[in-house]
């Protein structure tokens, strides 16, 4: 699949979220282990939490992660703060491709989103909301602590992690019930059933091919030469990966030589479906903008455009990468294709929708969650 990159070297900055032990530093780990070429930067609030491997190979790599001690990260870090740890971490020397905030159990995700949407660091792109839930103790995990609810409702990702021992309950139907209930409460979030956190990396990043890092070793080099040392213990979950892992997500791939009609692509995003997850690529507005090119960046309800320059040896095209769970791929190819349209003239107020969501209108002012998706009707 031709993966268009999603803008010049922004980094996503997830926000890793879920309460107590429903599974957040194994997922982290499970990233660490299989993000291929791409490098991850960590920054966690539990150092003891994270498996000691990890951390040594993390260490011994330079610089990427960052321990915000004991306490909850949205109380005892300020913006600046944290954005102090964003800027080391985006800097160019430190290689990084994605950064990975892992919340302690208590935080509030919504602070620690406003506070990635409130960065100065110009590559710095919120990447999402991933909410890790417990499915085995879900229900009693809502009883003690009904703001679970308002966490599900905010997330543009909910990992429904344990799906392993969901039949220990003795019903069948345990995970289906689970997920379907999950399904409720969320604001149009992919929700993604998982065992030990193993969800496909390429939901919320872009994999590097593992060869693209030079002169460094990936943590999935350390584990094929651990695996040579012990070929009586694969490493499991990197074998699985090009087999059930990918089934956890859809994606599609769209192309067009006809430039996409704003309105029409804005009217598409505008309404994008549940479990849409992501969207990245490159949209060429024809003659509503001969001069520029569109990057574009959604993650769960959060949009961007990033116009570029047209480089004279560019190819005119729209290109477009969509990712999600449950998601109509012929659907939704069919609606990007009602999408285009050949003009040659464009009307001169039909660009104004794209341009709310250029970033610098609006990143410094952005205050709320609520509405990530558009900035105009923030706060
Ligand atoms: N059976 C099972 N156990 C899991 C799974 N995921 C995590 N665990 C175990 O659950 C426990 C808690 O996992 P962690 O990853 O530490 O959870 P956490 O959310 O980071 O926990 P806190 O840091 O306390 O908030 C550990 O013993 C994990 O090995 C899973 O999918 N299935």
């Amino acid at each position: 699949m031709s993966q268009p990159s999603s803008g010049p070297q922004q980094i996503p900055v997830v926000v890793l979220a879920g309460f107590l032990g429903s599974g957040k530093t194994t997922l982290l780990n499970h990233l660490l282990h299989h993000s291929g070429g791409s490098r991850i930067g960590a920054i966690v609030n539990d150092f003891g939490a994270i498996e000691i491997d990890a951390m040594a190979v993390a260490g011994a790599l330079g610089d990427s992660t960052v321990s915000l001690g004991n306490g909850c990260l949205c109380c005892a870090v300020d913006v600046s703060e944290l954005d102090g740890y964003l800027a080391r971490l985006a800097q160019p020397s430190a290689g990084i491709d994605v950064i990975v905030i892992e919340a302690s159990g208590l935080a509030e995700p919504q602070e620690l989103v406003r506070m990635v949407l409130a960065s100065e660091q110009p590559r710095v792109v919120y990447g999402g909301l991933v909410e890790v839930v417990d499915a085995v103790e879900f229900d009693a995990t809502r009883e003690k602590h009904p703001e679970l609810d308002r966490h599900l409702a905010l997330a543009d990702l909910v990992v429904v992690n344990k799906t392993d021992r969901v039949g220990e309950s003795g019903r069948n139907d345990e995970g289906e019930r689970v997920l379907r209930l999950v399904h409720t409460l969320t604001e149009g979030a992919a929700v993604v059933p998982a065992a030990y956190g193993r969800i496909d990396p390429e939901l919320l990043f872009d994999c590097r091919p593992a060869e693209e890092r030079i002169g460094q070793l990936s943590f999935d080099d350390l584990h094929r030469q651990h695996d040579h040392d012990d070929p009586d213990h694969p490493h499991p979950a990197r074998h699985a990966h090009h087999t059930h892992l990918h089934a956890a997500y859809d994606s599609l791939s769209f192309r067009s030589a006809v430039p996409m009609n704003p309105r029409r692509l804005l009217g598409f995003l505008d309404t994008r479906p549940e479990g849409l997850y992501r969207i990245k690529g490159y949209v060429d507005f024809g003659a509503a903008d001969p001069r520029n090119r569109y990057a574009v960046h959604a993650v769960g309800r959060f949009l961007r455009f990033y116009p570029e320059p047209w480089r004279a040896d560019d190819e005119r095209l729209t290109q477009l990468v969509l990712i999600g769970s449950g998601i109509d791929t012929t659907a939704l190819r069919k609606e990007l294709q009602a999408g285009t349209d050949d003009a040659p003239q464009a009307d001169e107020h039909s660009m104004w929708g794209v341009l709310r969501y250029v970033r610098d209108v609006q990143d410094t002012e952005t205050g709320v969650t609520d509405n990530l998706g558009d900035p105009d009707s923030e706060d």
